[in-house]
């Protein structure tokens, strides 16, 4: 890509096919990397530095007007927001299933994953917490928490009857997927009290000790750089 700001491919390179623009420190972004990684699906990663405004160049607008971070381009595909993302992924990519053909647990791991995704993160969002705090000039960390708490509490409702190993029973699905990037951030970065939360805290003990949890953590990615004042660790 020809630009002035320069969305650096800073992958692997095994797969021409897939290419995912992510940035390390997106939650959003490591839901793609962990389902990719479950699936064992090789990507080409392409870099794009939110804390230097990449997400606002003209190329990255051509993929995704909205300018956030996940976009998949698959061949020629373009599939922006995790939600659509996993869903291309999961009816394309049909090997290691991550959605269950039983309808209660399918329907259970849609709706546990659109509450991270549309009930918790965007109303915590690094930009969305950056205006509150320039309007109205209060401190936006306790607004997070009170939104990640009310989240969890119900999360874990719905999950009272059917976690095990994993969130809805014994085998790794979407709610997971989209689950583990939250619970990370939760902890690392806005200090939840997780004793209130048994069920999803047993399940971060779970996902730490993953290999694809792991390898697709923002630590492991290639734009994961300490020069970057924002690079603490992480997700946003
Ligand atoms: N619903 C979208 C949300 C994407 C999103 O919030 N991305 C954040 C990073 S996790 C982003 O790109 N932020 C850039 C910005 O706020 O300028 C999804 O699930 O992909």
């Amino acid at each position: 890509m020809n630009s002035t700001i320069a969305l650096q491919n800073t992958g692997s390179g095994s797969n021409a096919n897939l290419v995912l623009y992510s940035f390390c420190q997106s939650s959003c972004s490591w839901r793609i990397r962990f389902a990719l990684c479950l699936k064992g699906i090789p990507y080409e990663y392409k870099a794009v530095d939110l804390s230097k405004g990449e997400q606002y160049s003209p190329e990255f607008e051509r993929l995704n007007p909205l300018h956030y971070v996940p976009v998949l381009v698959d061949d020629n595909v373009v599939v922006s927001d995790s939600y659509a993302i996993f869903l291309h992924l999961e009816e394309k990519y049909t090997q290691k299933p991550l959605l269950p053909v039983d309808p209660q647990l399918r329907a259970l791991n849609l709706k546990v994953a659109s509450i991270v995704h549309s009930g918790i993160q965007p109303l915590h969002m690094l930009n969305v917490l950056k205006d509150m705090e320039k309007m109205f000039g209060a401190e936006s960390k306790p607004w997070a928490q009170f939104t990640i708490d009310k989240g969890f509490s119900a999360l874990e409702k719905l999950l009272k009857d059917f976690a095990g190993t994993y969130a809805t029973g014994e085998h790794i699905y979407m709610a997971d997927v989209f689950l583990a990037p939250q619970i990370t951030q939760a902890v690392q970065r806005f200090d939840i009290d997780m004793s209130k939360f048994p069920i999803l805290s047993r399940l971060y003990e779970t996902y730490k000790a993953l290999p694809e949890f792991q390898a697709s953590s923002p630590q492991r990615q290639p734009d994961y750089c300490i020069h970057n004042p924002t690079a603490s660790g992480s997700a946003i």
